[in-house]
């Protein structure tokens, strides 16, 4: 196990390392980047123009890559001396013409001069271990990088920030010298003494289970915003499930027709609502199957409801049975799924008279009044709502009630969200230590038991931020990164 701490001193490494930081292909400009004690040595050493190893930091020079009288490209080269960088060590980044060969020209010739292929994620490892980053700041690094809507950059912005960690460090603190005050008590073992007042810890351990609690309740919203929302929508043949995709998109994405059973593939698109994203799936109608290909498309739609966290069931309120609708409802109703009631095609029974649809209800046992089934049906009312698909009648509260339904807590801003699953699982390792080290207190175990369960929280916390580390979550972190980041 390794300690890690900020005050740690730079340590320049003499491996120096190189990759290109852009992506690959064809541009105006790529950034190849050195780091490492030799960095701007070795780029000196294939350098047409001023001597970098006599400039200032943070300057910007013009000149050639050359190997030996082979002018490779005309660059910039950009300084930064250790510890002012990204990795605390000495870097060098070239801006050359973003060609493949140019590229792998330069930096097979830095390799040949003595650095050596980066690892992925090896830049920021480095900066973690020279304390520039904390652990869960150079998560958020990688977080920053996949974000792919303003909500989940905005996350991993805070997270980046530290906004998660410091909140982190200073209960982490305030256990430490609880920790070391029953230390103490160990020592005055046989004086039966109490360094550590027990109502005080009690209160310090209330109050860190309840942000630690915070914490992990918001990994579902974290996660909604990181990875999107999973949504599938689903109901009986010819309800309007594709009609309803179509509205949703806005685009003519699903074939629809009146022939019950067209949608016989499952269809995936992405929404985004006020920032989340909405993986929306249209999938086969619910029903006995005609034949085998309809067969493995229910299943296929039974398999993505189980997979999602929010379902939009459609019905055609036109023609279903109350009977109908209420076995769908029971038997599509799993736990850890929230379930959205769409009521479709209201645009026919505005046009029916209400003693029409009233004598013929009675008849065939179809639906009077959506409003009143629904206002019985228990459910709250932003989990229901009736709507036209193909006229796009309130499709917009629609959505308002897709995004309130998978966001519940509304996003303030500035509240602390988990996102990381490596951080979710930590925290909920903190929360039991914590609710021992509380067992412990009331049943008054002696100070060594207490002492451990405590340094278990402790242990626990530290591994998100990284004050605790071990080498296998290090690579397992770090390997996920792209090369060159
Ligand atoms: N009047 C009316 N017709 C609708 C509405 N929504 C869908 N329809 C019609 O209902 C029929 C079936 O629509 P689809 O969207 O294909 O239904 P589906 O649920 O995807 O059906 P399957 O893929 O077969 O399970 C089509 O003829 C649509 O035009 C609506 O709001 N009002
Ligand atoms: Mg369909």
């Amino acid at each position: 196990m390794n300690t890690h701490n900020s005050q740690l001193t730079t340590h320049n490494s003499e491996d120096t390392i190189v990759a290109l930081a852009t992506p690959n292909g064809i541009g105006a400009i790529a950034v190849i980047r050195l780091s490492g004690l030799d960095a701007i040595a070795i780029a000196n050493s294939v350098w047409k123009g001023k001597d970098l190893t006599k400039q200032a930091s943070h300057t910007i020079h013009f000149g050639h890559i050359v190997d030996g009288d082979l002018v490779l490209d005309e660059v910039l080269a950009s300084l930064f001396v250790a510890p002012k960088s990204y990795t605390r060590e000495n870097v060098v980044e070239i801006s050359c013409h973003a060609s493949g060969y140019i590229i792998e020209s330069i930096i097979k010739l830095f390799i040949k001069k003595g650095a050596r292929s980066a690892k992925p994620g090896e830049f920021t490892l480095r900066a973690f271990l020279n304390g520039q980053l904390d652990l869960s700041q150079a998560e958020a690094v990688a977080d920053l990088i996949a974000s792919n809507s303003k909500a989940s950059q905005q996350v991993a912005l805070q997270q980046l920030r530290g906004g998660f960690s410091t909140q982190l460090q200073l209960l982490r603190e305030q256990l430490v010298n609880f920790a070391s005050l029953i230390e103490l008590e160990l020592d005055f073992a046989e004086e039966d003494v109490e360094f550590a007042n027990r109502d005080q810890l009690k209160n310090l351990i209330h109050e860190i289970t309840k942000i630690v609690g915070r914490l992990i309740q918001s990994f579902e919203l974290g996660n909604a915003i990181k990875n999107g929302v999973n949504t599938v929508i689903a109901g009986r043949p010819n309800a309007g499930k594709s009609t309803l995709l179509n509205a949703l998109l806005n685009e003519e994405r699903a074939i629809v027709s009146h022939i019950p059973g067209t949608t016989r593939d499952t269809i995936e698109e992405v929404l985004n609502i006020q920032g989340i994203n909405f993986r929306l799936i249209d999938t086969a109608g619910i029903r006995e199957a005609t034949d085998a290909i309809e067969q493995i498309g229910v299943q296929r739609t039974m398999e993505k409801i189980s997979q999602s966290a929010l379902l939009v069931y459609v019905f055609d309120a036109t023609e279903i049975t109350i009977e109908e609708l209420n076995s769908d409802i029971e038997s599509l109703q799993k736990p850890g799924i929230t379930m959205l009631l769409v009521a479709n095609k209201m645009d026919l029974l505005e046009s029916e008279s209400p003693e029409d649809r009233k004598s013929e209800s009675l008849a065939s046992g179809k639906i009077q009044n959506i409003g009143d089934f629904f206002r019985t049906s228990g459910l709250p009312d932003f989990r229901t709502i009736s709507i036209s698909a193909k006229e796009k009648q309130h499709i917009d509260e629609l959505k308002q009630k897709i995004y309130s339904s998978a966001i519940k807590d509304q996003l303030s801003g500035d509240e602390t969200l988990v996102t990381n699953i490596r951080h979710l699982e930590a925290l909920q390792k903190t929360e039991e230590a914590l609710i021992r080290v509380l067992g412990g207190i009331d049943g008054s175990i002696t100070s060594d038991f207490l002492s451990m369960d405590i340094k278990q929280s402790l242990h626990y916390l530290g591994e998100i931020t990284g004050v605790v580390t071990t080498d296998d979550l290090l690579e397992n972190i770090f390997s996920k990164f792209c090369i060159g980041k």
